[in-house]
């Protein structure tokens, strides 16, 4: 099976309601679908949003990368030879991560399909069910505390409250929404990187004081700041989890070193896709990190790349935030991994499992 050619395409989902964090606000998917054609009929889906905030990623660097610096790399190359394909994505060129994981995972689907295999199973095996949390984006108190509310009434038992705007109201907002959802979910803050690393100490003690039980907070300090995450990590008790602090490998074995937070959030768009993701997986549980399995506003595409991943290395991967399609008002994808609110469940459909998707807009390279 050998990669002919490579196509792209533009997929645009409305989410069902505007998601707001610290960092941003959107109001739908709009991601970069690739399509990787081979000599025998096959093809292989990746897709990649551009969250140019987190990852410095656009639409445009995304369809540059690929097609002037990734995709010249792979033509004609021969899908059996996954690890050199992986090494070549990996090498065309610094950064770029996401461009890197819409065709990376595009691979590993083409891989799997071509053992007629589901992906989880290629990986390794595991069981193909898993349950994901949901974001209730950053808001009034009240449309927090109600948004909070419906997702419990969907189903829902785990909540990534986001967090970040004003301390004193970010602590108000997790008192509330704590008092009102109490012993029907599991409450997860993300700071996007909001408060300074005193901020993060006053904010989680205070909610510790209240007697707020939190599962984690994440990345409450800027990216750059890994002295902040350990001052943070080893003054309040509440586990602390690093998200935009932590893109490759080498990344987190320096915060595994400095001891600088407890979980780690392996998204593909950071790693660059799953050659990396099963990386940072691996180095995790051998020390005995847990990791978060995360994703940025995707789509059935990539968010089914990520659930196999974490059906795989469920050693080391023990909470999913894979909640794209549960926030968007519909699957354009058919086949493959059923999305249900909190029940994301893979079939043995060969590969990611993708029969079509619905809507895309063809887009020269
Ligand atoms: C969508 C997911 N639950 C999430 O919150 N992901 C990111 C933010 C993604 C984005 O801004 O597109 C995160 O910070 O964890
Ligand atoms: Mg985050």
């Amino acid at each position: 099976m050998k990669i002919t050619r490579i196509e792209f395409a533009m997929l645009r989902v409305p989410l069902k309601t505007p998601f707001k964090t610290a960092l941003r606000t959107v109001d739908k998917v709009e991601d970069v679908i690739v399509k990787l054609h081979t000599d025998t009929g096959h093809v292989g889906y990746g897709e990649a949003p551009a969250t140019a905030v987190i990852t410095g990623d656009t639409h445009g660097s995304i369809i540059d990368a690929i097609s002037h610096y990734i995709a010249p790399r792979l033509i004609g190359q021969e899908i059996a030879d996954l690890n050199r394909l992986t090494r070549l994505v990996q090498t065309s060129m610094e950064r770029n991560t996401s461009a890197k994981a819409a065709v990376e995972i595009a691979l590993y689907d083409l891989f799997a399909q071509s053992f007629d295999a589901p992906l989880y199973r290629v990986l390794g095996g595991g069981d193909p069910v898993i349950t994901t949390d949901i974001t209730i984006s950053v808001d009034t108190i009240d449309k927090m505390v109600a948004d909070s509310l419906a997702a419990v009434d969907r189903g829902f038992d785990s909540l990534k409250i986001k967090v970040g705007k004003e301390i004193g109201v970010d602590i108000e907002r997790a008192k509330a929404i704590y008092a009102a959802v109490e012993n029907r979910a599991l409450l997860r803050l993300d700071a996007n990187q909001g408060w300074s690393a005193k901020q993060a100490v006053h904010a989680i003690s205070a909610m510790e004081d209240a007697g707020i039980i939190l599962e984690l907070v994440e990345q409450p300090v800027k990216a750059a700041d890994l002295e902040g995450m350990r001052y943070v990590t080893e003054r309040v008790r509440t586990p602390i989890m690093a998200d935009e602090s932590v893109f490759g490998p080498a990344q987190v074995i320096d915060l595994i070193r400095m001891h600088a937070a407890d979980i780690v959030n392996i998204k593909l768009m950071k790693t660059g896709g799953i050659s990396n993701a099963i990386r940072i997986a691996d180095i995790a549980a051998l020390h005995g990190i847990e990791c978060m399995i995360g994703c940025m506003l995707e789509s059935s595409i990539s968010v089914a790349a990520a659930a196999h991943l974490a059906v795989a290395k469920s050693d080391a991967i023990t909470k999913v935030d894979l909640d794209g399609p549960s926030l968007s008002q519909f699957n354009p994808v058919d086949g493959g991994v059923i999305f249900n609110e909190s029940e994301i469940s893979i079939t043995d459909a060969p590969g990611l499992g993708i029969k079509s998707i619905r809507g895309l807009e063809p887009i020269a390279a």
